[in-house]
C-alpha cells in the first residue's frame, strides 16, 4: 500500500524541509494542498481526513485545529509545534529517548514531534539522571545558540533582510518562561524546570548547546569518565539511534566540533563531555540541525517508524 502523506503548513520552514526530504520516496505519496487554499479549512479538512498521517507543520493553535478537523479514525498524526508534546494520548517523538520509545511511536496514532532545544538537554540529562549521576532536583541550568531558521518563515525574513546588520549573538526569552520549559522538565525528569538562556546567532542553521554541571552536587562525584560511559552506554542500547557520543575530550580543545552548523542537512545529534575532575565541572554540549533532527529530519525519522519502513530512509536534506 502506499501511504498518503499531507503536510500541513507544507509551505512553510518545516513543511518545506518534510517535502524535500520525502520528494523521491516511491513507498508514499504526498498529497498537496494547493498555496491559495493552503490556509482553507474546508480544503484542510478534506487533505486531513484523506491522509494515512497527517503531519503538521504550523503554529500551536492551527495545529490544534487540525488536530479537531479529522473526522475519521484512521488518520494518524505527527505534529511538529508545542501544542502537543505533554498532552495525555500523544506519544513524544524522540525516539532515542528510552529504549522503548519508538515501540511508543510505531503503535501511536498521535505523534508529538520535540521542540529543537528539548532534544539537547533530554539526550543529555535523561541518562544522567536515570543512572542517578544527577540528581532530580539538580538546579540545572541549560544554554545555547540556534540559527535564526529556528524562529520560522517571520524569523528568517527578518535575519535576510538586515544581512550583516543583523546581530550575531541576540539572547531572548530572558523572562525565563520560554514554551519549552514543559517539555524539558518532562521527559528530562527533572523536579524543577532548568533555567533556559536561548540565543539567536546570525546565521540560518544549525545549533549547539551545553549542560553545565557541578559534579559535586551529586552524592557520588561522578568524574567526566564516568558520565561519559553512562551516556555511550545509554545510547549504544538504542537500536538505530541518531544520538551518538563523541569519543571523551576532557579538555575544551576541540571547538571545532561545537559548531553549531557541523551537523546541517543530517539527522545526527552529537553529544560532546568535558570535564575537570580536580574541579568537580562538567559540560555536556549537544551539536544538531535544528531543521534536521530538531524538526523536520525528527518528523521523517518518526514517520518511518510508524510505517514499520526503514528507520533511516529520507533522513539528508
Ligand atoms: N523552525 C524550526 O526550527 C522549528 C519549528 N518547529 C515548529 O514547527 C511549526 C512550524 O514552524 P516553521 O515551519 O518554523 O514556521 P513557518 O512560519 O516557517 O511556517 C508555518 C507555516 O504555516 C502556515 N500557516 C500559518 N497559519 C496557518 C493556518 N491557520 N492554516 C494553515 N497554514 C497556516 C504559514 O503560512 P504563512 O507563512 O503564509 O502564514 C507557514 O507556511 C511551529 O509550530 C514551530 O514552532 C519545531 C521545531 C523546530
Ligand atoms: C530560534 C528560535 O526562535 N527558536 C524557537 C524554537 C523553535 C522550535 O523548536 O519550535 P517549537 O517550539 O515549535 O519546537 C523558539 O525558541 O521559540
Amino acid at each position: 500500500m502506499v501511504a498518503k502523506i499531507f503536510i500541513d503548513g507544507e509551505a512553510g520552514t518545516t513543511g518545506l524541509q518534510i517535502r524535500e526530504r520525502l520528494a523521491s520516496r516511491r513507498d508514499l505519496e504526498v498529497i498537496s494542498i494547493a498555496h491559495d487554499k493552503r490556509k482553507d479549512i474546508e480544503e484542510r479538512k478534506r487533505l486531513l481526513n484523506a491522509a494515512d498521517v497527517a503531519i503538521l507543520c504550523l503554529p500551536d493553535d492551527a495545529a490544534r485545529e487540525s488536530v479537531r478537523l479529522i473526522e475519521n479514525d484512521t488518520t494518524r498524526v505527527i505534529d511538529a509545534s508545542t501544542a502537543h508534546r505533554v498532552a495525555e494520548g500523544w506519544a513524544y517523538g524522540f525516539a532515542e529517548m528510552a529504549p522503548d520509545q519508538a515501540d511508543e511511536i510505531a503503535k501511536a496514532r498521535y505523534v508529538a514531534n520535540p521542540g529543537c532545544w528539548p532534544q539537547g538537554l533530554i539526550a543529555a540529562a535523561r541518562p544522567l539522571i536515570e543512572a542517578r549521576l544527577l540528581p532530580t532536583d539538580f538546579p540545572l541550568s541549560y544554554h545555547g545558540v540556534s540559527g535564526y531558521s529556528g524562529g520560522g518563515r517571520q524569523m528568517i525574513e527578518d535575519y535576510e533582510a538586515q544581512g550583516d546588520k543583523a546581530s550575531r549573538y541576540m539572547p531572548y526569552a530572558l523572562t525565563f518562561q520560554h514554551k519549552h520549559l514543559p517539555e524539558m522538565a518532562h521527559y528530562a525528569k527533572l523536579g524543577r524546570a532548568p533555567l533556559f538562556e536561548p540565543v539567536v546567532g546570525n546565521f540560518a542553521q544549525g545549533m549547539s548547546t551545553s549542560l553545565p554541571i557541578h559534579t559535586d552536587m551529586s552524592a557520588d562525584i561522578p568524574t567526566g569518565k564516568d558520565l561519559h560511559a553512562a551516556l555511550s552506554d545509554y545510547y549504544a542500547a538504542i537500536p538505530d539511534s541518531f544520538v551518538q557520543v563523541a569519543p571523551y575530550e576532557p579538555g575544551l580543545g576541540k571547538t571545532a566540533a561545537l559548531d553549531p552548523q557541523a551537523h546541517n542537512g543530517t539527522n545526527t545529534l552529537t553529544l560532546h563531555v568535558f570535564a575537570n575532575d580536580e574541579l568537580n565541572q562538567a559540560v555536556i554540549s549537544a551539536v544538531y540541525d535544528n531543521l534536521g533532527k530538531g524538526a523536520s529530519g525528527a518528523a521523517v525519522q518518526n514517520l518511518n517508524i510508524m510505517l514499520g519502513v526503514g528507520a533511516r530512509e529520507s533522513l539528508a536534506a
